[in-house]
């Protein structure tokens, strides 16, 4: 990859490769855009195959958070780490307070929080370097583990998903395709389980399944089969790119509503899907109730506040589906021209000079 360039093309401010010889930390923080405020995203533990491919997956991420935090309305902008290693093996506490420090490094223009890999224990350790670090323990004052609150801001998601297809919101009768039964989607299975959904899942991890068979009735598939079965709705809660040229063909579902990030494999993609009549719900919209979580830290964490704004991702939902219809565009255009528009109005609006310019991070300072 031509580093520059790319970067040129799609407007990233920074990229950092941290490293730490001691402890094996190999990491790449990418920092797309800071307009709406510090860029926060979480961090990627996961074994790469090369150096390009870590470099890919961080910069595709960074971007993705500067959309989905302007999305869901946060003061925040975009960024992402990703640190080359397996999460069963590779992690030691010096690894993090290695990270920690080069995060303090940055002096707030990046804030991490938990990703696929990493864990709040991971996060506190952090904390011992930095205070730009959410999903800390509870003990701390802090929100903890983000995903039952991704898994809820998708289930409301989906639900306005389903009405913009089936005409009502109810999840009841309904099935549900879950790829990858994780932190996030054991969460979200146990609330499609309790509206009465039927659950299909899949996941390379046979303990995974095996929960969520015992525990809400769900039909267990092997992964490569998750794409074709029989459902109303497809929920990606695995890794990225899963809808693609091989993946599209096999779909039966009339939703695609789940949480992973970077779903689509390429934006045509998503015009393929939109064609087909599929409703897709952007997955930066989504599943943006992790972030919300998080995010609501940084004015001293108050859950019944973080919820509510959560709640509001069936209505940010919504109005995707609405600029979909008005400007007759596929919804993951429209989602991107919802966030867009937000950054381009705070840009203008923050554009004047000034001396000691306020922002979400003195509040912090402050307390
Ligand atoms: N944890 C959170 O709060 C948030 C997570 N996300 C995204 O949601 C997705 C899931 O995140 P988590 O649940 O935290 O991760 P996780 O690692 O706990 O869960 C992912 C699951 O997918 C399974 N998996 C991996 N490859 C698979 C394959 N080919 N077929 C079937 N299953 C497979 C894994 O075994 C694992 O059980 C990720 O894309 C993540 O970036 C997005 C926003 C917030
Ligand atoms: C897990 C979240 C706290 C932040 C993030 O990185 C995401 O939403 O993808």
């Amino acid at each position: 990859m031509e580093l520059f360039k790319y970067m040129e093309t799609y407007d990233y401010e920074q990229v950092l490769f941290c490293q730490d010889k001691e402890s094996g930390l190999k990491a790449i923080i990418a920092i797309h855009d800071t307009t709406l405020g510090p860029a926060l995203g979480g961090t990627r533990m996961w074994m790469y195959n090369s150096e390009e491919e870590a470099l890919e997956d961080a910069l595709r991420l960074a971007r993705g958070m500067t959309y989905k935090n302007a999305a869901a309305g946060l003061n925040l902008g975009g960024g992402k780490t990703v640190i080359i290693g397996d999460p069963r093996k590779d992690k030691n506490e010096a690894m993090f307070r290695a990270f920690g420090r080069f995060i303090q490094g940055l002096n707030g223009r990046y804030i991490t929080a938990e990703d696929v890999g990493t864990t709040v224990a991971d996060m506190d350790i952090i904390y011992q370097e930095t205070d730009y670090v959410t999903g800390i323990s509870p003990e701390f004052g802090s929100s903890g583990n983000p995903s039952p609150a991704t898994a809820y801001g998708v289930y409301r998601g989906m639900k306005a998903a389903a009405k913009e297809a089936f005409g009502s919101d109810s999840l009841e009768g309904k099935v549900v395709a879950v790829q990858g039964v994780g932190n996030v989607a054991y969460h979200l299975c146990r609330h499609l389980h309790e509206e009465g959904a039927k659950l299909i899942v899949t996941d390379i991890n046979k303990e995974a399944v095996a929960r969520a068979v015992e525990e809400f009735g769900a039909k267990a598939v092997d992964p490569n089969d998750i794409y074709g079965v029989e459902c109303d709705i497809f929920a990606p809660c695995a890794l990225g790119g899963i809808i693609n040229d091989q993946t599209i063909p096999q779909l039966k579902a009339k939703v695609i509503a789940g949480s992973a990030n970077n779903q689509l494999k390429e934006p045509r993609h998503g015009d393929i899907i939109h064609e087909m009549g599929i409703v897709y719900a952007p997955d930066y919209v989504i599943n943006a109730g992790g972030v919300i979580n998080v995010a609501d830290e940084l004015y001293g964490y108050n859950r019944e506040r973080a919820m509510k704004k959560i709640e509001q991702i069936y209505d940010n939902i919504e109005k995707v589906f609405a600029i979909a219809k008005r400007d007759n565009i596929p919804t993951y255009v429209a989602a991107d021209r919802m966030a867009e528009e937000r950054i381009e109005t705070m840009r203008k609006a923050r554009s004047q000079f000034l001396q000691n310019g306020h922002h979400i991070l003195s509040r912090r300072r402050a307390r």
